[in-house]
């Protein structure tokens, strides 16, 4: 099976239904985040306060393209569909699913969260100008669901009734 990858703005869920998603596939298990502070020994604010956004995005990049491409599911950073070739390495080598989460749902989940540099202002106009930004080019995934309502098993069983629909599983 080609790589899924789990793609979405950050509190979308990504890490966390990815884990449970590979879980209950029995595959391997990667996130891209992970992949970077392991590489670089430490958190992504450090990483983004030493060496700015630009050197992280590559950093993420490489990450992306070091990792298997086959029966593997991996999560993503929020940004990683910034970047052009990203976004069609992704849909060549495995099936794409954006999580979509309204603005609101985000908020509650990141409100005390102080992980995420980019959210370091005021964090609901952060959200949802990020997000209209972005949403156009989370969209040119394969799938899109909309977890805004669903729990995590809700949202690890729709993305399994997919993939037993969907010829490249
Ligand atoms: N229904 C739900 N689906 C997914 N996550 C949920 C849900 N309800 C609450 N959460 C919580 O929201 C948070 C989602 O964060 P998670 O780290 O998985 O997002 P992410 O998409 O990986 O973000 P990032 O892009 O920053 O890596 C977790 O703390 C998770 O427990
Ligand atoms: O949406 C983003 O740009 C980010 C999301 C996180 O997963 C991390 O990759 C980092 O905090 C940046
Ligand atoms: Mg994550």
């Amino acid at each position: 099976m080609n790589a899924i990858y789990l793609i979405g703005f950050m509190g979308s869920g990504k890490t966390t239904i990815g884990t449970e998603l590979a879980k209950k596939l029995d595959l391997p298990f990667f996130d891209t985040d992970e992949e970077i502070i392991k590489s670089e020994n430490r958190p992504i604010s450090q990483i983004f306060a030493e060496d700015g956004e630009e050197y992280f995005r590559q950093a993420e990049t490489k990450a992306l393209h070091s990792l298997p491409t086959e029966n593997v599911i991996v999560s993503t950073g929020g940004g990683i569909i910034l970047n052009e070739e990203n976004r069609s390495y992704m849909k060549k080598n495995g099936n794409t699913f954006f999580l979509y989460c309204s603005p609101d749902k985000l908020f509650e989940r990141l409100k005390d969260d102080t992980a995420r540099p980019l959210l370091s202002g005021d964090k609901r106009k952060e959200i949802e100008s990020r997000l209209e930004v972005r949403l156009p080019l989370y969209k040119e995934a394969n799938h899109i669901i909309d977890t805004s309502d669903l729990s995590i098993e809700e949202t690890v069983k729709k993305i399994t009734d997919l993939l037993t629909k969907n010829e490249k599983f």
